[in-house]
């Protein structure tokens, strides 16, 4: 019976045709295992310069192509292309072996020859780009003889980037990486690890290349998981995780363990099967915790976790909960409510202790409440003596003891109104639950894996630390502090989670393009990112397999010019058979997300606010940058990046007020717009109005 497999890179491709084509292609191959060879009329390619190459009706207009073996029954689907498009796709390409990875590598050889022959006859005087690499170190890499040869001509990056159309993937991103000033072990440490030594690759034998290719290769194990295949493409990640996703997941730790890794490498996924793997063995209800700060998050992990477990019996040993959620359930017990005061009215109650007190008004209500916040409540501290002699990492504006003395005086009275008069804030919320788990002799869970840690801040660790029976795999941290919107610097360790030995970080990108992290991640800037370890994180070796367009960047004379560009964009989209549902729209605040959603639907184009949609609806989702967090769309429009708006200025504390904050703030804002950028999938356009946000990099 004939198996089948399905190219990834296709799977990607496969949502970008017309629903009546995705449909036909769904009929042809759900009957593949049962249809003989003939049954399915494969038709060779003629002049193919593979000749495993073949093609398959899906409908008049549309033709499959597969590689056939030379032996055994696996075949692959590579691409589905418009009849003539598919035959002269077919012909031109080869099917070889990776000599580093054994793993099967797909090549226009057709345009390689072409551009082989097109080279000048006599060397030129510009240094090659390749020059400081050897023949050797670039043939360990993978690197074969006539991608070699064409390689070594290149002088500029712009001719290495054309390649790209034609090269084999693998060996395109090893030589990327070297001309970028990647060190050989460096781009060696990136590569998968071969499934077999080098030297046991057989570079002839392809059908052996094709089982060992997960990484390339769907193999689906019958009609069932095809259609799932085809009807989640994004959703790949339940039936195939990367061998270093995998060994987190379903590891063991003697302790408190930790993925990071930029956005889209699969840090969510791996926090799910986490949890599916620990809820399976263990045999208690709600023994799992699976916790984040995203408010927007637990709906959603939700259900990805009904996607991933079946077994009803294991779902219910997780427990999804935001983390305040459950700091809020500790403390009533499920049974009462408690008053939380919303943030403005805080706001009124810090002012009404400075004016009670007289304090000076340089100490504002902001000025107090990061205090409280930052100092005080991230070390805990309980007394004035304590806080006398504590240090205020993070905040520039140096304090003497008698300052320190008045703003005691004015926590104490603000914390004491709240107990008068019996409302809370989360922060207090988390403190009480804190107080009660460590009083108690029960810890509620054994696991606790916490998605986006980045965001949390040291009272919830506390809380989380509490929560949980301390021992082998009893904590587990999904985060990236490049994408901390919300929380602030922090050691873990200080807060008695030490993750030491047991960090992992990933850097493959399965959800954006090569070309947008690239963009994005000069949104960025300079300055150093906090591990919350004590060190500096880096994004060294992150990437993306799959390239596309280079995001669109454009300016406006005025807002309601912005808002018609915004219009025809999203409409290119819809036009090019994008669902209204895989279009996103971000906006820094909600005034100009309302606006958005306003102007969308004046021009008959279906949108909806992301604080409204329901799950499924196909409507372009439109929502603040914060909102995006843990969202992800095939194209995502980034609008109002203007410099009055990015960073906003209320955002921003005064540098004059605070330096340390001033500098803090902007690169919280920056990380919020790279959040935003990095969740599309395809396609990503910015565009401002007035003067560009001093963020954007437009050269
Ligand atoms: N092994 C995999 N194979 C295919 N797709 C994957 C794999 N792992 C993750 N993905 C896909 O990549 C996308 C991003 O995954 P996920 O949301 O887990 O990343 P993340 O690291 O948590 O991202 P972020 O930090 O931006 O929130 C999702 O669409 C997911 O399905």
């Amino acid at each position: 019976m004939a198996r089948l497999g399905v190219y990834r890179e296709f799977l990607r491709d496969f949502v970008k045709l017309e629903k009546p084509v995705q449909d036909q292609v769904i009929e042809v191959f759900s009957k593949f295992e049962h249809a003989t060879y003939a049954g399915l009329h494969l038709e060779a390619v003629k002049n193919a310069r593979d000749d495993r190459m073949r093609t398959i009706r899906i409908t008049d207009f549309w033709r499959g192509v597969v590689l056939a073996p030379e032996r055994g029954d696996l075949y692959v689907l590579l691409n589905v292309l418009p009849h003539d498009k598919a035959y002269e796709w077919a012909s031109r390409r080869v099917v070889t072996v990776n000599a580093a990875t054994g793993a099967i590598e797909l090549r226009d050889l057709v345009a390689i020859e072409e551009h082989s022959r097109a080279l000048p006859s006599a060397p030129t005087a510009a240094r090659p780009l390749l020059a400081h690499v050897s023949d050797a170190d670039l043939r360990r890499l993978g690197i074969d003889e006539q991608v070699l040869a064409l390689a070594r001509t290149f002088t500029t990056e712009e001719q290495l980037d054309k390649a790209q159309a034609f090269f084999p993937k693998q060996q395109h991103d090893v030589l990327v990486g070297l001309a970028s000033g990647m060190t050989v072990d460096e781009v060696w440490a990136c590569l998968p690890a071969p499934a077999v030594q080098p030297e046991q690759i057989d570079r002839e034998d392809v059908a052996a290349a094709v089982e060992r290719s997960p990484e390339q290769v769907l193999l689906v194990s019958g009609p069932e998981e095809l259609m799932h295949a085809f009807a989640k493409p994004f959703a790949l990640w339940r039936v195939y995780l990367h061998p270093v996703q995998r060994d987190v997941a379903y590891g063991s730790f003697s302790g408190p363990a930790q993925v990071t890794g930029g956005p889209g490498t699969g840090k969510t996924v791996v926090a799910l099967h986490r949890a599916k793997h620990l809820a399976e063995r263990s045999d208690e209800e709600r023994s799992v915790l699976l916790t984040t700060y995203i408010r927007t998050l637990p709906a959603t992990m939700e259900e990805s976790l009904r996607q991933l477990i079946d077994d009803e019996a294991v779902l219910r040993r997780i427990e999804i909960r935001h983390i305040d959620g459950l700091a809020y359930r500790l403390v009533t017990g499920g049974k009462g409510s408690l008053a939380v005061l919303p943030e403005e009215d805080v706001t009124s109650r810090w002012k009404r202790v400075m004016r009670q007190l007289g304090l000076p008004s340089r100490f504002n209500e902001t000025f107090l409440a990061n205090e409280w916040r930052q100092v005080i409540l991230s070390q805990g501290i309980t007394s004035l003596e304590e806080y006398q002699r504590a240090p205020r990492p993070g905040r520039g504006r140096p304090l003497g003891a008698l300052q320190r003395a008045q703003i005691w005086e004015a926590v104490t009275a603000f914390t004491e109104g709240l107990r008068a008069d019996n409302v809370w804030t989360y922060e207090t919320i988390c403190l009480e639950a804190t107080r009660l788990l460590q009083a108690g002799e029960r810890k509620p869970y054994r696991h606790v894996i916490v998605d986006e840690a980045q965001d949390l801040s040291p009272w919830h660790w506390r809380l989380i630390r509490a929560a949980a029976i301390p021992g082998p795999d009893d904590l587990f941290l999904a985060g990236d502090t490049h994408q901390r919107i919300y929380g602030h610097r922090l050691s873990l360790r200080q807060l008695g989670i030490d993750v030491t030995g047991r960090s992992t970080r990933l850097k493959i990108s399965y959800r954006t393009t090569a070309e947008i992290l690239r963009w994005s991640l000069k949104l960025l800037g300079e300055g150093p990112i906090d591990d919350m370890n004590g060190g500096v994180e880096t994004l060294a070796g992150y990437r993306a397999e799959v390239h596309g367009e280079e995001p669109m960047l454009n300016g406006y004379p005025n807002q309601p010019a912005e808002l018609e560009a915004l219009v025809a964009t999203v409409r290119r989209w819809l036009d090019h058979g994008v669902m209204p549902g895989h279009i996103g729209v971000a906006a820094r605040s909600n005034i100009l997300a309302d606006q958005a959603v306003t102007k969308l639907k004046s021009c008959g184009i279906p949108a909806i606010s992301l604080a409204k949609r329901q799950p499924g609806e196909d409507a372009v989702s439109v929502g603040t940058m914060h909102r995006m967090k843990g969202m992800e769309f095939r194209c995502v429009a980034v609008i109002g990046v203007s410099d009055h708006l990015m960073p906003p200025q209320s955002a921003i504390t005064a540098e004059d007020e605070d330096p340390v904050a001033h500098q803090q703030d902007l690169q919280r804002e920056r990380c919020v717009l790279f959040v935003a950028c990095t969740r599309a999938r395809e396609e990503l356009a910015v565009s401002w109005h007035g003067s560009p946000s001093r963020f954007l990099p437009l050269d």
